[in-house]
């Protein structure tokens, strides 16, 4: 009994520290360039950029039971189960919740329920990046970042699957979230630096 009281006392209080946290969710296909601009947003505006992929990267190479099972669901190009993904990314928020100035939420919600559960157990997000590239772009900057990323899923036969899957079930969130008005479309067929410019301007537009 005590120790209910005590265990519901801390969660509403890590709760509390993110309640109103400014969040951006970053929308795109694979190799779209989520990763580059998000990495020139912390630069410029201090938010904290959290990849869905590396938290489950970084549990993948912790050699835990839990990666393991992670590693063989991302091998194939599937989705990992939504709690999983939900909760690691609460807790990374949680312990940066005093330090950043917002959160970049990179490659998640990657299906229309992802997003309505992470409003329930976090928050609303403010805006949506989507990071838009043709597909042909994403495979020709995929294919060059498997030469050097390490990553097993940046194969041709994987990366064919994350393509399909991205165009099921993620674009279905980009037009769920155009209907709150809140998406600003970047083309990521430009150099860096010029989509980091639209980029900008969506987030500059926020204050
Ligand atoms: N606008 C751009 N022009 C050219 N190359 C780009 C680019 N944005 C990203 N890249 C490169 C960097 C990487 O090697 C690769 C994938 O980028 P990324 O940021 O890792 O994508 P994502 O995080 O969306 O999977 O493409
Ligand atoms: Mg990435």
């Amino acid at each position: 009994m005590g120790n209910t009281c005590t265990t519901d006392s801390i969660s509403i209080s890590r709760d509390d520290k993110i309640k109103d946290a400014k969040i951006i969710f970053v929308v795109g296909g694979p190799g779209s360039g989520k990763g580059t601009q998000c990495e020139k947003i912390v630069a410029k505006y201090g938010y904290t950029h959290l990849s869905s992929g590396d938290l489950l990267r970084i549990e993948v190479a912790s050699g835990s039971d839990r990666g393991k099972q992670l590693q063989a669901i991302m091998q194939k190009g599937e989705l990992v189960p939504l709690d999983t993904v939900l909760d690691m990314i609460k807790d990374a928020m949680i312990a940066k919740a005093d330090v950043s100035k917002g959160f970049l939420i990179d490659g998640y919600p990657r299906e229309v329920k992802q997003g309505e559960e992470f409003e329930k157990k976090i928050g609303k997000p403010c805006l949506l990046l989507y990071v838009d590239a043709k597909a042909e772009t994403m495979v020709k900057r995929l294919m060059k970042r498997g030469e050097t990323s390490g990553r097993s899923d940046d194969n041709e036969e994987t990366i064919k699957k994350r393509l399909d899957l991205y165009y099921k079930a993620t674009e279905p969130v980009i037009s769920f979230y155009e209907g709150r008005g809140i998406v600003r479309k970047v083309d990521s067929e430009l150099p860096v630096d010029e989509v980091f410019s639209q980029v900008s301007t969506a987030i500059d537009a926020l204050k």
